[in-house]
Formats: structure tokens, C-alpha cells, sequence
């Protein structure tokens, strides 16, 4: 079943089109990475499914989930609240509090409950946007660039956590990034935006054994840099 479903949706700005007709399905729990060079179009469609750009409404169809969460390239911490009541804002019941301890300890933040947004460094700001995000177990995560402003090594370290908690909450998401080896390590499907139209759509089934994963990998990856006009000699 279809959690996300968008048929010819367009945006324009002034006289430019930016989304010309754009066509997408998320099934549940599937998790597609949105690839594109830089002004193809992601972060606008991304908005506009996340119903942050009300004028992107009306052209064509979107339908998405009430129950949607959003992390972007900043954590967008509330800086007057600590960590533990930045994941609790906004959630109802007597419990509220537990489930945000839990989904701490989820992202390896349990003992920081009491710390203040500033005092962690911006790895840690991003796993309590994601616990932020994840304890209210949404249908439908979508994340722009999440990881974009962090070093390579607490990058890494994030795609192992990020994958872990999709197991673990199985929301259907959409990942914007940059980077393929990104898009290839984390989804099951990714899809290459061009001029505001999709493009290209690849699925990522990747082989256990470590070798042969690491081959196919190399093999997607070219494939997709080409999609994206990059020249490989790799
Ligand atoms: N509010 C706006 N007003 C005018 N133009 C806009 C607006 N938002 C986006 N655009 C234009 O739409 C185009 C696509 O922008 P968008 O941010 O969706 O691209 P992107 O693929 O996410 O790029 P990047 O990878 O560089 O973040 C760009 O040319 C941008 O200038």
C-alpha cells in the first residue's frame, strides 16, 4: 500500500518551473533517497510533501499521511528547552515523558536528558531531532539533507543509527541528500530528479557477501553518477 502518492505535480516560481510534473509513490515502509543535482528540485518537493509550501497544493495530487515528521539539515532545537523536553513538546499523554527517554536512549543519548541544545555538538542535535522525530512513530519521515553538516566519520555513525531505528519503526521515508554513497547505503530504492521531473528510479539490492556487496555497490553508484551528469572513470 502506497503511503505517499504524488501524480503530476508542478511548481512554479515567477516564470520558472521547478517541478514539471512530478510522479511518485512510497510504499510503506520503504525507504526511497531522493537524489539530484544541486536546483533539480528536491528540497521543493520535499516541502511541498511535508505541506510547507501551501501553493504547492492544488497543482496535481499529493497524498501523504497526517502522522509525518520532518528532520533537516539543522536539528532546529528548541534552544529554551532541554533535550528531554524538546522530544516531549508537542506529545500527548501521561507516558509522554517515558517514550521520549526511550527514544534518547534510542539514538545513544540516554544521561543527556538534562543538557541544553547548546551543549551538544551538532552529531548529537541531530539524533534528538531524530528521536525528536521518530517517538511519535510516524507513518512517513522525511529528511532533508539530515547529515549534510556533519563530519564524515559522525555521518557514518548515523547511517548505522538511522538504519537501526528504520528497522526498528519501520516508517516509510524520504531521504534528500547529495551524496550517492548516502543513497546507497541506506535505501531500498533511489530516484534521480532532474529539471523537476523523476528521472531515473534504482533499486538497491545489494548482496550479503562482502565483496560482491561492495562490487554491485561500485556498479550502482557509477550508474547513478551518470544519471546525475557526472563524468566517471572509476
Ligand atoms: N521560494 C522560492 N522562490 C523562488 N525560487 C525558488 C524558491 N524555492 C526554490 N526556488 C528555486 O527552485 C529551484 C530548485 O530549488 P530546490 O531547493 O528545490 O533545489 P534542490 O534540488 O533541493 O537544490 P540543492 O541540492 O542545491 O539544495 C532553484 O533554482 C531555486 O532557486
Amino acid at each position: 500500500m502506497s503511503v505517499v502518492r504524488v501524480r503530476n505535480l508542478e511548481r512554479h516560481f515567477t516564470r520558472k518551473g521547478v517541478l514539471n510534473g512530478v510522479d511518485l509513490d512510497i510504499a510503506e515502509g520503504e525507504f526511497v533517497a531522493l537524489l539530484g543535482r544541486s536546483g533539480s528540485g528536491k528540497s521543493t518537493l520535499l516541502r511541498a510533501l511535508a505541506g510547507l509550501d501551501h501553493e504547492a497544493r492544488g497543482s496535481g495530487l499529493i497524498e501523504v499521511p497526517d502522522d509525518l515528521a520532518v528532520v533537516f539539515q539543522d536539528a532546529r532545537l528548541l534552544p529554551w528547552k532541554t533535550v528531554l523536553d524538546n522530544v516531549v513538546f508537542g506529545l500527548d499523554g501521561p507516558d509522554a515523558a517515558t517514550r521520549a527517554r526511550t527514544a534518547l536512549a534510542e539514538v545513544e543519548l540516554n544521561g543527556r536528558e538534562a543538557s541544553w541544545p547548546y551543549e551538544l555538538s551538532g552529531g548529537e542535535q541531530q539524533r534528538v531531532a531524530l528521536a525528536r522525530a521518530l517517538v511519535r512513530e510516524p507513518r512517513l519521515l522525511l529528511a532533508d539533507e539530515p547529515f549534510g553538516a556533519l563530519d564524515a566519520l559522525t555521518k557514518i555513525r548515523m547511517h548505522t543509527l538511522l538504519r537501526h531505528l528504520s528497522a526498528i519503526h519501520r516508517p516509510a521515508v524520504l531521504l534528500v541528500t547529495h551524496d550517492v554513497e548516502e543513497a546507497i547505503a541506506l535505501a531500498g530504492r533511489v530516484i534521480v530528479l532532474d529539471h523537476g521531473k523523476v528521472a531515473h528510479e534504482e533499486r538497491i539490492i545489494l548482496p550479503d557477501d562482502g565483496e560482491e556487496r561492495a562490487v554491485r555497490s561500485l556498479e550502482i553508484r557509477k550508474k547513478l553518477l551518470v544519471q546525475l551528469g557526472v563524468e566517471t572513470t572509476s
